[in-house]
């Protein structure tokens, strides 16, 4: 049987590289930069898959150019470079990564929480650097336990960051688009965003990148933030407004941020962020173990075959579009 023809934008796992490589033909680019977007529209011209990353945008102008395109899959649960609308007008099926990151990423975030608390990074670069002569001149923390966390976001990843927040004693009120019908089960207020701002002693931001959500954590919501606050960004780097997070941390209107996420990303070694004391980051790495990241190459992998295949995607963004009459 004829392979089907497949774009990869990255090398993926080895052993979801090989379940895709059993059906199709594959184009990898395998650069550490984006893909050229002029190789990549030439690539696709004939593919009928894709098997896109976060650093490619799939938008209007590039589904144009993939005539025979069935369906694109990333090894991601966020799809903030997917234009889902003109996948969906064009029939194409998108399937990303749910569930399989949701612990790992928490972890992530939390391990941030925890570690500016405690200042692990600056008490690490105090012992190296021969500085532990007593203990009067040790970095001090802040106590978790008593205090409240503010969840922007409370999804599948912030539920599981407020189970580990709970365990720690923390008083846990959160922002959603909606209020979550489970929330006395996780011991979480419902408040609304200002108010999040206000009373937060943490926060943690797990709001998935979108129009609405760009942006959202500018010079107005620092202001409102308490002086000891800590912010921490494990979802996208847009959603805040750097310029107004270094003022912020630099003007000490807000006590220290942590950050897995940028703009832009990667960081370059020279941005202002990283001149300054009260910070702590971390190259994007929530769901990036070895466990996780081979779970989401498969899932990745399954919906891409899926799609191919012409059949429904195990977990598809767009679920309501139409396959062309017959195909299935
Ligand atoms: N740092 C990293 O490596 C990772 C980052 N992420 C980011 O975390 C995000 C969340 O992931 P999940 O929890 O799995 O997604 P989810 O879809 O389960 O949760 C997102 C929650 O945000 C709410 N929401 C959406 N737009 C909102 C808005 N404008 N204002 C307030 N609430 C809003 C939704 O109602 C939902 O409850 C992803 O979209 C991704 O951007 C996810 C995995 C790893
Ligand atoms: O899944 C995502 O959205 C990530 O950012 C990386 O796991």
């Amino acid at each position: 049987m004829a392979k089907y023809k497949v774009v990869l934008t990255k090398e993926t796992w080895p052993a979801a590289m090989e379940r895709i490589e059993q059906h199709c033909e594959v184009k990898v680019w395998k650069e550490a930069e984006p893909i050229p977007r002029t190789l990549l529209l030439e690539w696709l011209k004939d593919a009928e898959g894709l098997f896109s990353t976060g650093d490619v945008k799939v938008d209007e102008d590039l589904l144009a150019n993939a005539h025979q395109l069935r369906v694109v899959a990333q090894s991601s649960v966020g799809y903030d470079n997917i234009d889902i609308d003109a996948c969906t007008r064009r029939g194409i099926p998108f399937g990303n990564t749910p569930g399989v990151l949701v612990e790992t990423t928490a972890d992530l975030a939390f391990a941030l929480l925890l570690g500016a608390a405690r200042r692990i990074h600056e008490c690490w670069d105090f012992v190296k650097s021969g500085k532990w002569e007593s203990t009067n001149n040790i970095p001090f923390g802040v106590d978790l336990y008593g205090k409240t966390l503010g969840i922007v976001g409370m999804g599948d990843i912030g539920c599981a960051v407020a189970r580990r927040a709970k365990a720690c004693g923390l008083n846990i009120i959160y922002y959603n688009r909606t209020r979550r019908m489970d929330d006395q089960l996780l011991e979480a207020r419902y408040v609304d965003f200002r108010d999040l701002l206000q009373e937060s002693d943490f926060i943690i931001t797990l709001v998935p990148l979108s129009n609405q959500s760009r942006g959202m954590f500018g010079a107005k919501e620092f202001a409102q933030m308490k002086p000891s606050a800590y912010f921490i960004n494990a979802a996208r780097g847009s959603i805040v407004n750097t310029e107004a997070l270094y003022e912020a941390l630099k003007s000490k209107q807000i006590a220290y941020a942590a950050l897995d996420v940028t703009d832009p990303e990667p960081l370059a070694g020279d941005n202002p962020l990283l001149s300054l004391p009260n910070i702590l980051i971390t190259p994007h790495i929530g769901s990036a173990t070895y466990e996780t990241r081979n779970r989401m190459a498969h899932l990745a992998a399954d919906n891409l075959l899926a799609g191919l295949g012409r059949q429904a995607l195990p977990t598809c963004v767009n679920p309501t579009v139409n396959y062309p009459q017959g195909a299935l």
